[in-house]
């Protein structure tokens, strides 16, 4: 059963009077416990996907289930709070929080859901370890390297323990070698997690490192290369359909 299904979802922008189609008649099914990359050239489509996926946005036409739960229904509010209890959110430009130190960033989440504070203080050291900056916790993002802003957002995204975590292009603005230990971060977390990743690139050698491939262009669906299915059982068996 699939941790995300999209059915014949199609997504148009709107330019003055002018409709610039993004995505057409997309049939998706994302994998649990699985990392998925969706790769494709500049405006093909891969954040308007994302956006769809991450319930960030709505699409024009077609179903959209994340969590064995139908989102075309949802009030805007709802969909706010489903987000914030399932979702986790990586992004290129790391958008963390400025002037709150990294232990900060991680925790902000955790006080939004209102989680106890020995809870929250445990969740956010165990997090700041498993991504290698224990002793950067008390570090704003301005005193940290782009490497490890983008540990400080890895460590965010999963403080809630969220059952999927969507990551728009998140090595677009590191070096290639920093990108490539975001990668491996990122694999080591989604299997030690048994979370579902789905990340972009334009990178057609990154489906290398990945379960699934989606490569998209022009908004539509041009190929899915699937790999074996995982081999431990996904911790969410329970509630992930
Ligand atoms: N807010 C918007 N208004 C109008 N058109 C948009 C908007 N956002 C995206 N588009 C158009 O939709 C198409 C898909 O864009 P999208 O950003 O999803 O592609 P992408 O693959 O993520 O691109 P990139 O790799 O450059 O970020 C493009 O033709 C883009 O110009």
């Amino acid at each position: 059963m699939s941790t995300v299904i999209l059915r014949q979802v199609s997504k148009s922008y709107r330019l003055d009077s002018i409709a610039v189609p993004a995505l057409a008649d997309i049939d998706l099914a994302i994998r649990p416990d699985c990392f998925t990359v969706i790769c494709g050239p500049s405006g093909s489509g891969k954040t308007t996907l994302l956006n769809l996926i991450g319930c960030i946005d709505r699409p024009d036409r077609g179903e959209v289930i994340v969590a064995g739960q139908a989102t075309a229904q949802m009030s805007d509010d709802a969909l706010s709070d489903f987000r914030a209890r399932h979702l986790g959110f990586i992004f290129q430009n790391f958008n963390l929080l400025p002037v709150l130190t990294a232990y900060e960033n991680v925790e902000y989440p955790l006080l939004l859901a209102q989680i106890a504070p020995a809870e929250r203080r445990a969740r956010v050291l165990t997090l700041l370890d498993a991504v290698g900056l224990a002793d950067k916790a008390h570090h704003r993002p301005g005193q940290l390297s782009g490497g490890q802003r983008q540990r400080v957002a890895i460590a965010r995204a999963l403080a809630t323990d969220p059952r999927l975590v969507l990551a728009d292009e998140p090595t677009a603005n590191l070096d290639s070698q920093t990108g490539s230990a975001i990668i491996a971060l990122m694999r080591r977390m989604q299997q030690e997690r048994h979370v579902a990743f789905v990340f972009s690139s334009h990178d057609p050698q990154i489906h290398a490192e990945a379960d699934d491939t989606v490569f998209i262009r022009d908004g539509r669906i041009t190929a899915i290369e699937r790999g074996s299915p995982p081999l431990a059982a996904p911790q969410h068996a329970e509630v992930m359909p």
